[in-house]
């Protein structure tokens, strides 16, 4: 595995949530951060059906505009009951003509599973592919994934996203309701970040 030597990293991402996840989780290493706004760059489009490929398109396409290695995240939460949906269209759910409307997307999950009388709990898990690719194309995945279930109705204001339908394991709140720190330690994206640390940074 390739060992991440540099001292800059572009954050292959214009989610605010996400970039500010990773900014916290990256902070202990004093690696200077920017993000694909920051260098001008547009939304490529994620064309493949899996959280990898769609990875792997965001991470190489910031690292060969800017000529840094890119770290990219690919993410969403997939319902057990709605055979995995929405997973790798999770943003798509949110899409509308007016930007993203996440609590639409959330009530839209919850009515599917209302619709189909599924048993409790309804499970779920958020699952997140980290990218990390080089200039010359190189590329590294690591994944990560944290279980939980479904609740109704949203609760919390922390995070973004699905955060506020969703219990991890273990616990009764919501990740929208959980510290961010406490989401750091344990998240979908903790844990694929933990591997790229084990894998790239060490
Ligand atoms: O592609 P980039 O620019 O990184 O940002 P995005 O928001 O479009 O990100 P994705 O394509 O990976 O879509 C994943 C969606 O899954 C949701 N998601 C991922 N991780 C989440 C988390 O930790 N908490 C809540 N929702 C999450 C969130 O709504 C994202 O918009
Ligand atoms: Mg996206």
């Amino acid at each position: 595995m390739r060992k991440f030597t540099g001292d800059q990293l572009v954050m292959a991402s214009h989610n605010k949530g996400k970039l500010r996840e990773i900014a916290a989780l990256l902070a202990p290493f004093g690696i200077k951060v920017s993000s694909a706004a920051d260098h001008g760059l547009d939304e490529p489009e994620e064309t493949e059906s899996t959280f990898a490929g769609n990875a792997r398109i965001k991470a190489h396409y910031a690292a060969k505009a800017t000529g840094l290695p890119a770290l990219s995240d690919d993410s969403g939460i997939s319902v057990d009951a709605l055979d995995g949906a929405p997973g790798v269209y999770t943003a798509d759910w949110a899409e509308t003509p007016n930007g993203r409307d996440f609590a639409m997307a959330m009530e839209k999950t919850w009515n599917l599973l209302e619709a189909k009388n599924a048993p409790f709990p309804r499970t779920a898990a958020f699952n997140c592919t980290l990218c990390l690719a080089w200039p010359d194309g190189h590329d590294e995945l690591f994944v990560g994934k944290v279980d939980g279930q479904v609740v109704w109705p949203m609760r919390g204001e922390h995070g973004f996203g699905y955060d506020p339908i969703f219990v991890p394991n273990g616990f009764d709140i919501t990740f929208g309701e959980m510290d961010p720190a406490k989401k750091h330690e344990m998240s979908h994206r903790a844990d694929a970040f933990a591997k790229l640390v084990a894998g790239c940074f060490d």
